[in-house]
């Protein structure tokens, strides 16, 4: 008997940056992660699931701490993102677009995190001050939390965005 599976709703990043080119999350980067970040109510955060391939190993069976931290950039920045368009009342991709930019990472390691293993990221906002939101991400290979995030992101503007190009 054939089991039916639920589709899966659109990433955040497919909705709300469909042309993003970030190496860590941009949905049209040709050899990117292409994380996806999706809200979870019943844990009133966003989860993500990212299992790293073998060439992100740090330590032989471990993964290389960058890897984590570019992980916890990206799906913290989106975090912070969908929390400002919840906070206005508005739909992810509805204009005009809210953008993000990493202002500060602070990542503790707290296990070694093995590779060959699903890893679950789970965000959320612990507080926001004017343009600054304080994300909380946390990194889960099953049962271990082998990292933990307390990171800053700042809104930029459309017109910030254009100069920094
Ligand atoms: C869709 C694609 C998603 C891609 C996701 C990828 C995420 C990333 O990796 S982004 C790339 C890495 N980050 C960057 O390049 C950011 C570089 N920094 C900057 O551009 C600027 O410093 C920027 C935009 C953060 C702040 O500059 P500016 O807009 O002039 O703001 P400014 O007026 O100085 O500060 C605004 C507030 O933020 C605070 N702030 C500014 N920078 C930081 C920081 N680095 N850390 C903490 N707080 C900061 C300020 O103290 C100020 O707070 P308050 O209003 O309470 O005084």
């Amino acid at each position: 008997m054939s089991t039916l599976i639920p589709p899966q709703p659109p990433a955040l990043q497919d909705i709300a940056a469909p042309e993003g080119i970030c190496f860590g999350c941009g949905s049209a980067h040709p050899s990117g992660l292409h994380i996806k970040s999706y809200w979870n109510d019943e844990h009133s955060a966003l989860i993500c699931h990212h299992t790293p391939e073998r060439t992100y190993q740090g330590w032989p069976g471990l993964v290389y701490g960058g890897l984590l931290a570019m992980l916890i950039d990206c799906h913290s920045n989106w975090t912070a993102m969908a929390w400002h368009y919840r906070a206005e009342g508005r739909e992810p991709g509805s204009l005009p677009r809210i953008d993000c930019v990493t202002g500060q990472l602070s990542i503790r390691y707290i296990k070694p995190t093995p590779i060959d293993c699903e890893l679950t990221l789970k965000a959320y906002v612990e507080g926001e001050v004017g343009r600054k939101t304080r994300v909380i991400c946390e990194i889960w290979a099953g049962d271990t939390l082998t990292a933990s995030a307390d990171s800053i992101f700042v809104r930029v503007d459309a017109a910030q965005l254009a100069a920094r190009n």
